[in-house]
């Protein structure tokens, strides 16, 4: 699929050049030089012009294939075959049998496919153990010799099927040993694992990539060479230049190598839009899986132990959802019965990144688990602790009081109350002792000045301090009147607190006034799930304790310590967590996390490594540099490794947004003519802008055009139009942010961020538009 975010994993990411995985993955022994080859072919004539290597490898392959296939067509007619999947003692009786009849180096991904399937058996609602799908029943292929051996090929596949008599032998690819010589070692390489209780020592002989779609082979990616089946039926090569991650020489992927694609693409040079990426993957449909793709940093982050932190520091489009989910399904593979699906919580930054994870994990053979925004998980929590208060919660929290209340001084606060009050019996009796102690934390002025004065954060002095609190001082109250028990008593201690006739407007102008009415901010259910489980201990799921064997968060850096600490109280020692986010990517300036170090500190995890990640995937080089030079003096020291190289970015300025969107409609049109399946985002900042662009470009009679005001996000091909909050962690052909204007976007932390996002979600090309002064982030050589 070419929409943004494809939702479905096994085509993640639809584009011709997704380098092959030999190509990106390191090795302590480099793979030999490949032999000379004859000229690539794109003339699209069957067989015509492959080298005769590339020939031997498409016969070899489909040799290999048809076995495959003709092996488990003669296992589907036979009694001994794997039973239907919720008949588990068939499955485990006929497993039993392979392993009997298995090779040594065999049986350990039998024996850990069999644990798996008695794990499911005892569980029964859980996720079934699929059989081998005959449409794609592998895609990945390893030739080994090991000391004393006869070669064989091991097949990489998403279940394990091996029958050593017949020359079939699929592991999945979940399985330790094996996919580790997969994910880990390039072609030629000589490797050392141990399988089951065995070292063994060996070479990879071949290692390649393939993809099969409805029994066909369609795509294979070697050391060698790209071979791509065409419309035709005949098999050609594209694109096989080595990807250089550090920028060489023999790095460009596009526009060069697809010659004949950019020639159709009418005006391809500067002013076209399009650089035939995606006309390209609509021929080139059939791209493999991204978890034939993990490179081998990726692969040691999904397969950490199951027990501990994992905090994945990556930029944009370096795999950090990819890794978190994947990481998902290696543990419930290999957990046996602890990661089932209702002990896995899937936290994510936004309905569009929910969206489109809950359909990627299906298809990862994981369903059923939970998905959810912070805000939305935590307000469920907190309604459930706090059954009886019905306060509504007003999304108009001024700057101010937002930051007071995710600071990380006033989790450290919240804390040291609690731990005063461990022998206060009345205090942690019930939820409506734990709902004045909230109060109180907030409003007893004194303790409040000497936490931030502690914290000695030269951006929220005494000043902003007794500006939040005022509000807090104003509001508690009528929450704490919903608790008809000791109102009387309560006002009264209230009522004890200083007058302030101070300013009363909050940091962003905002007038912070008294209401009377019982209303809660949005950070009040962090704020109230944390001083529950400091008081009162686990949060409750009904009659049962709310835990999770595994929590993935990903977007971490949006989240506030506080929000980290309350998703980390209801993770089950030893914990299994895995954190992902981007410090360049934060975009809740208010938040209370500042960078990586300093939150883990605050949440007293100073000895958990922070895991850099390096190559950037998503998008081109060209884009790379563009999105680092608006974060300017907030980019990352080290530049990320970006393996491929596109169009360049372009800038174009006009005098008003109708000149730009006419220059738009004229560019848009030829693009989805000649490239129907791309998608294409018109981002703006605010959604005013973004409705302008809109209503002209419907006007213009642009089709596949759609308006996106609340994340309901289509994932299929056309245009939309929306904000570049809303696109956070999305992805899309081609990008346009519109009116970088000074006045939209001036040279502040918030717009850097802003601009770094819109940018990076951009696979193959970005343009720039200015339709009055143009922002000053906008980098000078660009024109
Ligand atoms: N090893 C890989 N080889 C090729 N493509 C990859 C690889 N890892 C990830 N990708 C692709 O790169 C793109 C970005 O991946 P992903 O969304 O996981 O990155 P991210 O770090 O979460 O990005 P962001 O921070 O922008 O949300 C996806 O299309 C994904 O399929």
């Amino acid at each position: 699929m070419t929409a943004n975010r494809s939702t479905s994993p096994t085509h993640t990411r639809e584009q011709s050049t997704a380098p092959s995985s030999a190509t990106v993955t390191t090795s302590a022994r480099p793979a030999p030089p490949a032999p000379p080859t004859s000229p690539m072919s794109t003339d699209g004539a069957p067989g015509a012009g492959l080298s005769e290597r590339g020939a031997a490898i498409v016969s070899e392959e489909e040799a290999l294939l048809a076995r495959v296939i003709a092996h488990l067509a003669t296992a589907a007619t036979k009694p001994s075959r794997p039973p239907p999947a919720e008949n588990y003692e068939e499955q485990l009786l006929s497993l039993r049998d392979q392993i009997a009849a298995a090779r040594l180096e065999d049986v350990p991904a039998l024996v850990q496919q069999m644990e798996r399937l008695q794990g499911i058996a005892a569980r029964r609602n859980e996720n079934v153990v699929e059989p081998v799908d005959p449409k794609s029943p592998y895609f990945g292929h390893l030739r080994l010799r090991e000391k004393g051996r006869p070669e064989r090929d091991v097949l990489i596949g998403r279940t394990t099927l091996v029958d050593a008599s017949a020359g079939v032998r699929i592991v999945d690819w979940r399985h330790a040993p094996v996919s580790q010589i997969y994910y880990r070692y390039e072609e030629g390489a000589e490797y050392e694992e141990t399988f089951g209780e065995r070292d063994v020592e060996g070479t990879v002989l071949v290692r390649r990539t393939v993809t099969i779609d409805d029994g066909e082979l369609y795509r294979i990616s070697a050391p060698q060479g790209t071979l791509v089946r065409g419309p035709s039926g005949g098999f050609r090569e594209i694109a096989t230049r080595a990807t250089e991650l550090s920028g060489g020489q023999g790095s460009a992927v596009r526009p060069e190598d697809m010659r004949d694609i950019a020639r159709a693409a009418a005006g391809g040079a500067r002013g076209g839009l399009g650089t035939g990426a995606a006309f390209h993957a609509r021929e080139d449909r059939h791209l493999p899986e991204i978890a034939a793709l993990l490179d081998p940093r990726q692969f040691e982050l999904i397969s950490k132990p199951d027990a501990g932190i994992v905090v994945i520091q990556g930029g944009a489009g370096s795999g950090k959802t990819t890794i978190g989910v994947h990481r998902l399904a290696f543990l419930s593979y290999n957990g046996g019965r602890r990661f089932t699906a209702d002990k896995m919580l899937v936290i994510v930054g936004s309905p569009a990144l929910r969206a489109y994870i809950s359909e990627a994990l299906p298809a990862l053979g994981l369903g059923g688990i939970a998905v959810e925004t912070f805000s939305e998980w935590a307000r469920a929590a907190r309604k459930r602790a706090f059954p009886w208060l019905e306060a509504p919660v007003e999304e108009n929290t001024p700057s101010v009081v937002t930051r007071y209340k995710t600071h990380p001084a006033m989790l450290h606060l919240l804390e040291q109350r609690a731990a005063e009050l461990k022998d206060d019996a009345r205090a942690r009796r019930d939820s409506r002792g734990t709902l004045a102690f909230w109060a109180d934390v907030l409003t007893d002025l004194d303790r409040v000045m000497a936490a931030f004065e502690a914290a000695g954060d030269p951006e929220f002095g005494p000043e902003q301090v007794k500006r939040a609190w005022r509000w807090c001082a104003d509001r508690c109250p009528a929450v704490l009147d919903l608790d008809p028990g000791d109102r009387a008593e309560r006002k009264a201690a209230m009522a004890d607190e200083p007058a302030d006739d101070d300013d009363d407007r909050g940091g962003d102008g905002r007038e912070v006034s008294s209401d009377d009415r019982a209303v809660l901010d949005p950070e009040d259910d962090a704020l109230l799930l944390r001083a529950y489980q400091l008081l009162r201990g686990e949060l409750r799921k009904g009659k049962n304790v709310l835990v999770y064997e595994h929590l993935f968060v990903d977007e971490a850096q949006d989240l506030a310590p506080i929000d980290l600490a309350v998703l980390l109280g209801v993770v089950a020692e030893p914990r299994s967590v895995t954190l992902a986010g981007d410090t360049a990517q934060r975009l809740f300036m208010d938040s209370g996390f500042r960078d990586w170090r300093a939150t883990l500190d605050d949440l007293g995890l100073s000895r958990v490594d922070v895991e850099p990640l390096r190559i950037a995937y998503r998008s081109t080089r060209e884009v790379l540099a563009f999105a680092r030079a608006v974060l300017g003096p907030l980019a990352d020291p080290t530049p990320p490794l970006a393996p491929r190289s596109g169009a360049p970015v372009e800038h174009h300025h006009f005098p008003s947004a109708g000149a730009a969107v006419a220059f738009l409609a004229d560019a848009i049109r030829p693009l989805f003519a000649r490239e129907p399946r791309a998608t294409l985002a018109i981002l703006a900042r605010h959604p005013e802008q973004a409705d302008v662009y809109y209503d002209a470009l419907r006007m213009a009679e642009i089709p596949n055009l759609r308006r996106v005001r609340a994340y309901e996000f289509a994932f299929r091909p056309g245009v939309e139009v929306t904000e570049v909050r809303q696109v956070k962690g999305l992805e899309y052909d081609y990008v346009v942010l519109v009116d970088v204007n000074a006045s939209t976007y001036s040279a502040d932390d918030e717009s850097r961020h802003l601009l770094h996002i819109g940018a990076t979600r951009a696979a193959h090309q970005l343009w720039v538009i200015s339709t009055a002064a143009p922002s000053p982030l906008v980098p000078d050589w660009l024109g």
